[in-house]
């Protein structure tokens, strides 16, 4: 479910690259460049540390969503997708390709 999650908002962020800013946040964002983003991921990055200190679970989420979100986009804006990164903790987990595959079928 999460795997899924993942790959359609990669797909709707990948799409977004053809969108008119004026209509869409993640093409806005697109258009202001690579530092906006990275602005944006650093903003989001304080606000769930500054979450996880207040002690808030549903904050917590809510700010860890937007900080998930915002990397996506700055992966989406440099080429790279979830699979990406998921590739990269499995092979952290010692899952090769096969079992990768297997294990997020299984899920
Ligand atoms: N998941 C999200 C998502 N999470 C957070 N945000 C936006 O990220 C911004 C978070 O920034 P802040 O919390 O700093 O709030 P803000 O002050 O309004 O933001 P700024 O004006 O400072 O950038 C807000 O504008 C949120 O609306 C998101 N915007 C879009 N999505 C997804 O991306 C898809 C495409 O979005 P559009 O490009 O807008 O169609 C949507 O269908 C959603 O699924």
């Amino acid at each position: 479910m999460a795997d899924d999650v993942l790959q359609r908002l990669a797909a709707v962020l990948e799409a977004r690259k053809q969108a008119d800013p004026q209509s869409s946040y993640v093409a806005s964002l697109y258009a202001k460049g690579l530092d906006a983003i990275l602005k944006k991921v650093g903003e989001e990055a304080t606000e769930t540390v500054i979450a996880a200190k207040g002690g808030e679970r549903e904050q917590l989420i809510y700010e860890t969503a937007d900080l998930w979100f915002h990397t996506l986009v700055l992966l989406a804006h440099q080429g790279l997708g979830p699979e990406d990164v998921l590739a990269e903790l499995a092979r952290r987990f010692g899952l090769s390709g096969l079992e990768e595959k297997a294990a997020r079928q299984n899920q």
